[in-house]
């Protein structure tokens, strides 16, 4: 580390506004440093437009090294509208405008920012600071979950924003509506970080002129790692923080296969997401005189060996990787989990992923397909690269989005909790004005939820900080924050809200009342009134130490008296359900589509509190055992079925006596009794009448404990009967030599339940076959 320079203090005193110069200056500056900066210009939004204009002629930039993130029209330069931000992630730009006058959220900032190339401008539009700070726009309507209403958003997260506007080095702010320069954002960077410089490895089977092309030694290394694509079984995940060279370094990878004569497919959530691959990708088979056809702006690429690097789609990659050698997969944060599993079928795959950058999509990689990577027939190697390329080290812009959307929030470090358990450790709410005036517990509480699930980005900071819905509360051990839960509340609609959802309309946030009243028909649903637990994490060090479990038993010692019942959606895991119902949750629903990101199916729970909450649970419950034999046959019919075991384990657990005993009508006619027994303890067939066999598989699944069956036998209650696949295929997963021998083992493991549910008809039939 060497000491270049020093921070110029800010222009306090206004100036006379000359934004070409401001523009040039700061953009000279930048150079100099290979970073970035931020000029913002508040005031009028027109005059900002003409603004953003001086700066491209200020700074010098050629109009297509510019991009305008806006929801205005007919502009020379690029345009993107702020909810397709997304468009930008992974491609590299001179200058990026984002004009938050319209459509502005945390997560279109956070998806522009990191596009700007070092040496280059970031230039926000915004409204005069405390109108902007004061004035509801349409991202606080999302915020406006009903009943409450715009006048209930609160505005801390702008106000945030505008104060780290103020304050944060190497941004110059503009007041456009006074022509006054409030800070000139001039900053000479203090520090700069030696970068090592990349080697060529003496032993390697890439071409050195990969190995040249590299810019660091972290790129080096990563692609040193990525020659394992170059056989069968390997997967290489390559990490990184936003402009790290990830990309160029799979494209350099891609090149070198290519060279060899492999066939590469390259997929990423949209093509432009992937130019970096094909531009690096390009260039090397050019340097490499194996240049053949194709070209990087046609996302298809072949050497004259016969090699050939081709984008394909996510939802085809896999098939396609199938019959090639290797898969590149880039951006991977912002894939469903469903897709990144259906990339396994690559020989070999490369998943190039965004660590920091949540603005990505979430956290899907991390937190739930990176176990089942593990668990993959492929040999898994991590590489990961800090160096900066895009832009240089000790980066203003970075650092103020890092800081502004707390995109580098980290839960406390693991050393500070070890020792926590629910018994010394303090129950917590923490209010919105608590997690400003206190930076470092904001960090620690937004640093676990991010870590701990897939979906948070940053306007999920937004929404804790102002959104009138919701509220948090946490597990402190010594100040430090070891578990955390974000509860939304829901229900309390009026009666016409509740006739809108009924007729299918959409209403914001409310995610059990509306699934309740539009998808399972029950428009009485808005009425009660719960919480919804949003999200809950431990730290993963201190997790099975019961820490979760007292975080939700003090919410429901909390809200007992208070509300009619606290309520859970989540993508259905085995794991997850018995959490749920440790905790008194009992299962409602199961989606019959799955989740977009997880790839889960999704699953309802709900904890009644009071008598208008156990009416709401036991109704639901009561349809829940009556469908769930049909959808499981049909719409669920691939359902893990661990996971049908895990859900209907869990039903009815927390209402008076089982949806079973609910029921006075006898579970099986007689004649069916007859049928059950001779299928068990005779000679009878399962397929004369395999509804009856659905019930009494459905009163074993929802009472387990009744009858001891093994995990083999109730999978396969749930695999044949409950969703009917066909014999051989049961048999084949469930490891059975033949379908006669899983035949006979249905039929044994009908004979306890014959015990323990026949009444006289049935044992006295069973007595003939004894
Ligand atoms: C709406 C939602 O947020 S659902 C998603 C829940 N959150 C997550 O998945 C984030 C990552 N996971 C976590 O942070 C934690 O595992 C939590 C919050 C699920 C549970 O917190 P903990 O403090 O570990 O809970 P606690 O110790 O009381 O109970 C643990 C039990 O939960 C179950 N469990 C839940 N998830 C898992 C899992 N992924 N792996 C293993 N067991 C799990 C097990 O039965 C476990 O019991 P065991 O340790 O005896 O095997
Ligand atoms: N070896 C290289 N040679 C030339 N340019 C490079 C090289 N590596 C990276 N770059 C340039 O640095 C910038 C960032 O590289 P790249 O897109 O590969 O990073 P990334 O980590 O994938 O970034 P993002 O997370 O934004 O997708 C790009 O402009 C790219 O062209």
């Amino acid at each position: 580390m060497t000491s270049s320079g020093e921070d110029t203090p800010s222009g306090d005193d206004a100036e006379t506004l000359d934004v070409e110069s401001l523009a040039a200056t700061r953009r000279d500056e930048a150079m100099d440093s290979d970073q970035r900066r931020l000029l913002v210009f508040a005031g009028d939004r027109d005059a900002g437009i003409d603004a953003a204009f001086d700066v491209v002629r200020g700074a010098d930039v050629p109009d297509d090294e510019v991009t305008f993130v806006t929801t205005r029209e007919g502009f020379r330069f690029d345009r993107v509208e702020p909810r397709q931000a997304s468009r930008l992630l992974g491609t590299t730009r001179t200058i990026v405008v984002l004009d938050a006058h319209e459509d502005f959220s945390a997560n279109t900032l956070g998806r522009v920012a990191g596009a700007v190339d070092g040496g280059g401008l970031l230039v926000l539009l915004t409204p005069p600071p405390d109108e902007w700070v004061a004035r509801r726009d349409s991202f606080d309507e999302r915020l406006a979950v009903p009943p409450f209403t715009t006048a209930d958003v609160s505005d801390r997260f702008r106000g945030r924003l505008v104060s780290t506007l103020r304050d944060h080095p190497g941004i110059a702010l503009v007041d456009l509506d006074t022509g006054t320069v409030e800070r000139d954002g001039a900053y000479r960077q203090g520090i700069t970080f030696d970068t090592s410089l990349p080697t060529v490895p003496r032993e390697r089977r890439f071409p050195r002129r990969g190995y040249e092309d590299c810019l660091t030694a972290d790129q080096a290394d990563a692609l040193e790692a990525l020659e394992a694509l170059a056989e069968p079984g390997n997967a290489v995940v390559v990490e990184a923080d936003r402009g790290r060279g990830k990309s160029s370094a799979a494209g350099l990878a891609a090149g070198s296969l290519a060279a060899e004569g492999r066939d590469v497919v390259v997929t990423a959530p949209g093509r432009r997401n992937a130019a970096e691959v094909f531009v690096r990708t390009e260039r090397l088979l050019r340097e490499l005189d194996l240049y053949d056809t194709g070209s990087a702006d046609e996302f298809d690429l072949s050497s004259s060996r016969g090699g050939r690097v081709r984008y394909v789609p996510p939802t085809e990659a896999g098939a396609a990787a199938a019959d090639a050698d290797a898969l590149v997969v880039d951006e991977a944060a912002a894939l469903p989990v469903r897709l990144l599993t259906s990339f396994l079928d690559a020989p070999s795959v490369a998943f190039c992923t965004t660590v920091r950058g949540y603005e990505g999509a979430g956290r899907g990689f991390a937190v739930r397909f990176r176990d089942r990577l593990d668990d993959s027939d492929h040999e898994v190697t991590d590489v990961r690269l800090d160096d900066p390329i895009r832009y240089a080290a000790g980066d203003p812009v970075e650092s103020w989005t890092f800081r502004a959307l707390l995109l580098d929030a980290r839960p406390p470090v693991a050393q500070l909790i070890t020792e926590a358990t629910p018994h010394n450790v303090e129950y917590r709410t923490l209010t919105p004005d608590e997690l400003l005036a206190d930076e470092h517990l904001m960090r620690e509480a937004f640093g676990l939820l991010v870590l701990a699930h897939y979906r948070t980005e940053p306007d999920d900071l937004a929404r804790l900080l102002d959104a009138p819905n919701l509220t948090l509360r946490a597990l402190t051990y010594e100040d430090r924050i070891v578990s955390v839960a974000l509860l939304a509340r829901e229900g309390n609609l009026d009666a016409e809200t509740r006739r809108h959802m009924y007729d299918g309309g959409r209403i914001r946030g409310n995610m059990l009342p509306d699934v309740f009243t539009s998808q399972l028909r029950d428009e009485d649903a808005g009425v009660p009134v719960g919480y919804r637990v949003m999200r809950i994490a431990t730290h993963h060090v201190v997790r099975s130490s019961g820490l979760g479990s007292h975080l939700l038993s003090a919410i429901r010692d909390e809200f007992d008296g208070d509300v009619d019942y606290l309520g859970v959606g989540f993508g259905a895991t085995p794991e997850l359900l018995s959490f749920w119902r440790e905790n008194d949750y009992g299962t409602v629903h199961l989606s019959t589509t799955r989740n977009d990101t997880s790839g889960e199916y999704s699953a309802l729970m709900l904890l009644p509190l009071s008598p208008a909450g156990h009416t709401l649970h036991d109704r639901h419950a009561a349809w829940f055992v009556q469908r769930i034999g049909d959808v499981l046959g049909d719409a669920l019919s691939d359902l893990d079925p661990d996971v049908a075991r895990a859900a209907l384990a869990s039903v009815g657990h927390s209402s008076e006596g089982g949806p079973g005993d609910a029921d006075d009508e006898p579970l099986l006619s007689d004649y069916e009794w007859r049928v059950v027994v001779g299928a068990s303890y005779g000679p009878g067939l399962y397929t004369t009448a395999p509804g009856a066999f659905r019930r009494l598989a459905l009163a074993h699944l929802t009472s387990p404990e009744r009858v001891s069956l093994s995990d083999r036998e109730e999978r396969l209650l749930v695999r044949k009967v409950l969703q009917t696949h066909p014999w051989s295929a049961v048999a084949d997963e469930l490891d059975f030599h033949s379908t006669a021998q899983c035949m006979r083992a249905l039929g044994d493991a009908y004979e306890p339940l014959v015990d323990e549910y026949g009444g006289e008809v049935a044992h006295d039939e069973r007595e003939r076959y004894q």
